[in-house]
C-alpha cells in the first residue's frame, strides 16, 4: 500500500491559535484558528504526501476526535489506515505568538490490550508492502513503554528500515531493538543518553543499538552521528513563525533517504532535511510545507 508507513500511536487533532502575544494569566483574543489531523507521524505522512512519496499513515484513533482526524486526512488526500480505539483521541493546542510556539499536549485515550494487538496485526500487514517505517511521538496511556521496541523488531524481521522519534523509556527500549535512525532533540538525547556534548551522547545511543543518530538542534540545525563519522548542517538564516512541525518535516526527509539503498550521503541528506524543516517553520500549522519555499531554501543550504 505505501512504501513508507508512518505510525502515530497517539494521534491528535491539532488546534493552532495565532495570537499577537502570549501573556501568562491574561485573556487572549485569537486572531486565527486552525484544526488539523496531527501527532508527529501524521505530520510526517502529510509532508511526504506533499512531496509525492507513496506513504500511508497508521496508528490508533477513536471517538469523535478520531473521526475528525481520519476525515481530515481523507480530505487532504493522505492515505491512512488507523486501528480503532474505544476512547476519544486527544487534542493538542499550539499557541503561536511572536514567531514561536507554546504547546499543550493532552495525554490521549486509554488503550486496551486487545486494541493494541489489533493495531499490531495491522502494522504487520502494512509492513509487508513497505520499505521504511517511521515511529513517532508519545505513547497513549495503556500502551507499554516497550511498544516501539516491539514495532522496531517486527519491521526489522520483515526487512523494513526504521526511523524512531520518541522520548524517555520508549526511546531507550526502542534503541535497543536496533532502528536504522533515531532522531531525538537535545533534551530527549540527554534524557536517553545522559548529559555531555551531543556527539558523545549520540555515540552512546549507537553503542546501545541505533545504526545512526540524528539530533535536532532547533535553529542550530541537525547533527548526524554514525559509526562512519559525524556531520552537521544548519539553516542559512533564522525563520520565525511556527516551529512546531519542523522536526517532523526533517523526519520526512530522513525517511525518504532511508528508501535509498546503500550508505547515506549524509551531507546531502542533512542539507535536504534542514531545507524541508525550514520550509515547515514558515507554515502556520504543523505538517505543512510550501514546496516553493522548500526548493528556494534548498538552494541556500
Ligand atoms: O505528544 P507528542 O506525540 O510527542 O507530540 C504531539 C505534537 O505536539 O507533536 C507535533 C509536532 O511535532 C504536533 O503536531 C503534535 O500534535
Amino acid at each position: 500500500m505505501g512504501e513508507i508507513v508512518t505510525v502515530t500511536l497517539n494521534a491528535a487533532l491539532d488546534v493552532t491559535y495565532e495570537v499577537e502575544a502570549l501573556v501568562p494569566n491574561a485573556t487572549h483574543r485569537v486572531a486565527a484558528v486552525h484544526r488539523r489531523a496531527g501527532g508527529k507521524g501524521v505530520n510526517v505522512a502529510r509532508v511526504l504526501a506533499t512531496l509525492g512519496a507513496e506513504v500511508v499513515a497508521t496508528g490508533l484513533a477513536g471517538g469523535s476526535t478520531g473521526a475528525e482526524i481520519t476525515t481530515d486526512l481523507a480530505t487532504a488526500g493522505v492515505p491512512a489506515r488507523f486501528a480503532p480505539v474505544a476512547g476519544d483521541s486527544r487534542r493538542t493546542v499550539t499557541v503561536v505568538a511572536d514567531g514561536d510556539a507554546t504547546i499543550f499536549n493532552e495525554p490521549g485515550p486509554a488503550v486496551a490490550p486487545g486494541e493494541w494487538h489489533e493495531f499490531r496485526a495491522l502494522f504487520l500487514e502494512l509492513c509487508r508492502d513497505a520499505r521504511v517505517v517511521v515511529l513517532s511521538g508519545s505513547l497513549p496511556p495503556g500502551v507499554a513503554p516497550g511498544a516501539y521496541a516491539e514495532l522496531v523488531a517486527d519491521a526489522r524481521a520483515l526487512g523494513v528500515r526504521v526511523l524512531l522519534d520518541a522520548d524517555g523509556e520508549a526511546l531507550g527500549l526502542g534503541v535497543a531493538a536496533g532502528p536504522d535512525i533515531v532522531k531525538p532533540n537535545a533534551a530527549e538525547l540527554e534524557r536517553a543518553a545522559g548529559p555531555g556534548p551531543a556527539e558523545e551522547a549520540a555515540s552512546r545511543l549507537l553503542g546501545a543499538g541505533a545504526a545512526a543518530v540524528v539530533v535536532s538542534r532547533g535553529a542550530d540545525g541537525l547533527l548526524a552521528v554514525t559509526p562512519g563519522g559525524s556531520w552537521s548542517a544548519r539553516p542559512s538564516r533564522r525563520l520565525p513563525r511556527n516551529p512546531t512541525g519542523s522536526r517532523d518535516a526533517a523526519a520526512a526527509a530522513l525517511a525518504r533517504a532511508l528508501l535509498r539503498p546503500g550508505p547515506a550521503d549524509w551531507p546531502a541528506v542533512l542539507a535536504d532535511a534542514v531545507a524541508l524543516s525550514a520550509a515547515a517553520v514558515l507554515s502556520p500549522v504543523a505538517g505543512t510545507v510550501d514546496l516553493a519555499a522548500y526548493h528556494a531554501l534548498s538552494q541556500e543550504t
